[in-house]
């Protein structure tokens, strides 16, 4: 391989990331030198890099119209980047998945369009004798004018002679033809099997067995393959026709992709590519939006991810984010798998109970891909942080207003109640006041001591009454020295939650509050 040594980073400027696959990212970048749009994937060289290097060397000898173009390669630290042609449409899989989200899926003719262009591209590799290995949806791009490329060449092959290695088993589970599955010999015409799994998954939102886990769909494969679409009347004849051709259980009996070509399907429903270009700009906003949604399902994982520190080892159990395409498995061994005709796992015959049992669970946490050595990390990208970031103020952000509103739920009922019976404790007083026709004053002390100093007895019958009146004044005083002594508490009262209210976190209070709510949550 014969990687460029200069700093990518002088030559290209990262925009964003634009997609994810098992090691590393693909993001959109600039040419700073002159401006041009291009896509970029970056695999951390400390894990597995053999597929990104196949796929530069594949990728730099196709020169087709539907092949995604190879730009250059760069190492730099500890990074190898793959610049290539970008591909504004994104990926069909995104298509079908935001068609089926909407509640429709893909017309007839924009299926026989995107298969056309893609057998072509298919049909350019197998005349420089090479397969690709992983046809499916996630790996067909649109450009923005609506052509048709071929993607992820991270497992394609090279033929030395007629047949590939057969001891490897290679591509994505459910795309995978049962020639491959059974380790027989098998060629090109593998590439036909996954073509045809690619139309299933247009028309209905996903492969045949995607409902069933990846490790028994394989071996239902193997006893089961699918063969035809699976409500048939709902597609045309060629349509059906079509697919049952491209899933011939025999690779001799399975016609080629010269053959295909001319099949009447794409003579009846093929389209230019300015009527994909025209279905790409009528469902634009159905397809931002389900892309939008993706976007946020991933930062939500990858922020869930991200507390989980460096390289995650196979056996270190975290969160497995659902995936949607399968990616791509390399097994050297499948028998490795013990299982019974029908699916069913099997006692396991691996000498370590422990290693079975640890191989098993990474199946079911990550997906087959936990089958090859290790999981890498995704490259730290400044965009994902920033994200992080926000989001983690965001979520903080709401908390806090979660807070003061409980908080001021909680107390503005108590206050209210509070306020309450304070004016009724002030009712009763005024009616005891006007009971005894005592002036209405607000200090009831000085009414006493004015009623005392203006009324001085002189006569004994006066002073009798005086003496009467006091004794009544000293009761009433006595009444009253609970309620007053209630009424200084519900003061208090009020004020303590007013405190409190006060003192609760503001959306806007300085970092010490973030912390102290980052703190509490750890
Ligand atoms: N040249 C490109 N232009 C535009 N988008 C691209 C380009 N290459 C890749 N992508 C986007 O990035 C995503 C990830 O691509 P990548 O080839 O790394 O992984 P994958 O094929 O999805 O996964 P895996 O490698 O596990 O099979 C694609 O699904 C696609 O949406």
């Amino acid at each position: 391989m014969n990687e460029s040594l200069m700093n990518p980073e002088d030559c290209y400027r990262l925009e964003c990331v634009i997609g994810e696959g098992s090691y590393g990212q693909v993001y959109k970048a600039t040419q700073l030198e002159n401006g041009k749009v291009v896509a970029i994937k970056i695999v951390p060289t400390t894990g597995e890099i053999e597929s990104l290097k196949r796929e530069i060397q594949i990728l730099r000898d196709c020169r087709s119209d539907n092949i995604v173009k190879y730009f250059g390669s760069y190492h730099s630290n500890g990074q190898l980047w793959l610049v290539m042609e970008y591909c504004a449409g994104g990926s069909v899989i995104d298509l079908v998945k935001a068609m089926s989200f909407n509640g429709s899926s893909l017309p007839e003719e924009l299926i026989a369009t995107i298969l056309y262009q893609t057998l072509k591209g298919i049909d350019y590799m197998h005349n420089h004798k090479k397969i690709h290995r992983d046809i499916k949806c996630g790996n067909i791009l649109i450009d923005h004018i609506g052509n048709i490329k071929l993607a992820d060449f991270g497992v394609s092959t090279q033929l030395v002679h007629t047949m590939a290695d057969t001891d490897t088993v290679i591509g994505s589970p459910f795309w995978m033809s049962p020639e491959i599955l059974l380790k027989s010999r098998y060629n090109k015409k593998t590439d036909i099997w996954s073509l045809g799994i690619t139309a299933i998954e247009m028309a209905e939102g996903e492969p045949p067995y995607a409902h069933i886990h990846p490790i028994r769909a394989m071996f239902a494969i193997k006893n089961n393959p699918p063969n035809s679409l699976t409500d048939q009347n709902k597609w045309s004849k060629e349509f059906n026709t079509f697919v049952k051709k491209c899933l011939i259980l025999d690779p001799k009996e399975r016609p080629s992709t010269k053959e295909l070509l001319q099949d009447p399907f794409f003579q009846k429903f093929c389209k230019s590519r300015e009527y994909v270009q025209q279905f790409m700009i009528k469902n634009s906003r159905v397809i931002e939006n389900y892309k939008k949604q993706k976007q946020n399902k991933q930062h939500e994982q990858q922020f869930e991810q991200s507390q989980e520190k460096g390289i995650v080892q196979l056996d270190t159990l975290v969160e497995c984010e659902e995936e949607e395409d399968l990616g791509t498995m390399i097994v050297n061994d499948i028998d490795a798998i013990p299982m019974n005709e029908t699916g069913t796992m099997l006692e396991h015959q691996y000498q370590d109970a422990e290693v079975y049992e640890k191989a098993m669970n990474r199946v079911s946490e990550y997906g087959l891909q936990s089958l090859n050595q290790m999981r890498t990390p995704v490259t730290e990208s400044p965009f994902r942080k920033q994200k992080q970031i926000e989001d983690k103020i965001q979520q903080l952000t709401d908390e806090m207003n979660n807070e003061i509103k409980k908080i001021k739920q909680k107390y503005g009922d108590q206050i209210q109640s509070l306020q309450k019976l304070l004016q009724q404790k002030h009712e009763s007083h005024k009616s005891v006041h006007e009971q005894k026709l005592i002036p209405q004053s607000t200090n009831y002390y000085r009414q006493l001591d004015f009623k005392h100093k203006t009324s001085a007895p002189s006569t004994p019958v006066q002073m009798q009454t005086k003496q009467k009146s006091q004794q009544e004044n000293i009761n009433l005083e006595n009444q009253l020295k609970p309620t007053k002594f209630q009424q200084t508490n519900l003061q208090k009262l009020q004020l303590q939650i007013q405190n409190r209210i006060h003192d609760a976190p503001k959306p806007d209070n300085n970092s010490k509050i973030l912390k102290q709510l980052i703190n509490r949550k750890n």
